[in-house]
C-alpha cells in the first residue's frame, strides 16, 4: 500500500508517492479501462503539469516548461506501490494532457493533440472528472467554452480551476471567481464551485486534493 497524507479539512487521504506509468500518443494506446481517471485540460501553458506536481508534492513528476506545447501525450500518473493486478489496482490515475490552442509546434501536430484530447474527453468511460484549467490572468476563452460544450454534451463531470492566482491581485481573483461561477452554474455537467490555485505558492492545493478524493467516490 502507498503511504497517504491527510487533508485536515476533510480527513480524506490523498496518496503521497506517485509514478509515471504511460504516455499515450493516440487513442489506441490507452491503458485498459481500470481505476477512475482525473484529467487536467486547458490551453497550452495554463499550468496543467505544474498543478499535477503541486498536487502530488513532487517537483518534477510531470515535465513543465515556459514554452507552450511541452506536454505532447496523455501522461498517466498513479500512486506508487500498487501491483496493477485486478485485485490491486491503484485507487485513481491522474492524466496530464497536451494543451489546446496556441503552442510552439507545427500546426498539424497541434491539430493531432487537440483531436486526441477531444476524443479522450468524449469517450473515456472511466473518466471521473475533468479539471478545466483557466489562467487567472486571461479568464475563459472561446476554446475553453468549446471544451465545456463537449463535456456538457458527453455528460462528463468537470470543474473549473483558476491557475497562476499569484500573478494577479486577490480582488481580481475574487471577481473572476464570481464571473466564472455564474457561467458554470448554467452548464449541466459543471461542478458548481470554482477553485483558485497557485502551484507556485501552494494556494488552493489542499482544497483541490479534497475535491478529487470526493469526485472519485461519487
Ligand atoms: N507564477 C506562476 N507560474 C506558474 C504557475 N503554474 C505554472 N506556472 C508556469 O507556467 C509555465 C507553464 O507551466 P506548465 O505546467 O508547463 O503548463 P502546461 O499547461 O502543462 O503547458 P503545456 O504542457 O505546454 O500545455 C511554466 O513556466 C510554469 O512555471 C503558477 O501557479 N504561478
Ligand atoms: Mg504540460
Amino acid at each position: 500500500m502507498s503511504e497517504t497524507k491527510t487533508d485536515n479539512d476533510t480527513g480524506r487521504d490523498f496518496p503521497r508517492s506517485w509514478i509515471f506509468i504511460r504516455g499515450v500518443p493516440a487513442m489506441k494506446f490507452l491503458p485498459p479501462e481500470g481505476p477512475p481517471e482525473i484529467a487536467f485540460a486547458g490551453r497550452s501553458n495554463v499550468g496543467k503539469s505544474s498543478l499535477i506536481n503541486a498536487l502530488v508534492g513532487q517537483k518534477a513528476l510531470a515535465r513543465t516548461s515556459n514554452t507552450p506545447g511541452r506536454t505532447q501525450e496523455l501522461n498517466y500518473f498513479v500512486p506508487d506501490g500498487h501491483a496493477g493486478t485486478a485485485d490491486d489496482l491503484p485507487p485513481l490515475a491522474l492524466v496530464d494532457m497536451p494543451g489546446y490552442g496556441f503552442a510552439k509546434a507545427p500546426k498539424a501536430v497541434v491539430e493531432n493533440w487537440t483531436r486526441l484530447v477531444f476524443d479522450y474527453l468524449r469517450g473515456r468511460v472511466t473518466l471521473k472528472r475533468v479539471y478545466v484549467l483557466i489562467d487567472a490572468r486571461h479568464g475563459v476563452k472561446a476554446i475553453d467554452g468549446e471544451v465545456m460544450d463537449l463535456l456538457d454534451r458527453a455528460a462528463v463531470s468537470y470543474q473549473i480551476v483558476l491557475t497562476k492566482a499569484d500573478k494577479i491581485k486577490p480582488p481580481a481573483v475574487e471577481t473572476l471567481l464570481a464571473q466564472t461561477l455564474a457561467t458554470v452554474k448554467k452548464r449541466p455537467a459543471a461542478y458548481p464551485e470554482v477553485l483558485a490555485t497557485s502551484s507556485e505558492k501552494g494556494a488552493g492545493i489542499d482544497g483541490l486534493r479534497a475535491a478529487i478524493m470526493t469526485a472519485i467516490i461519487l
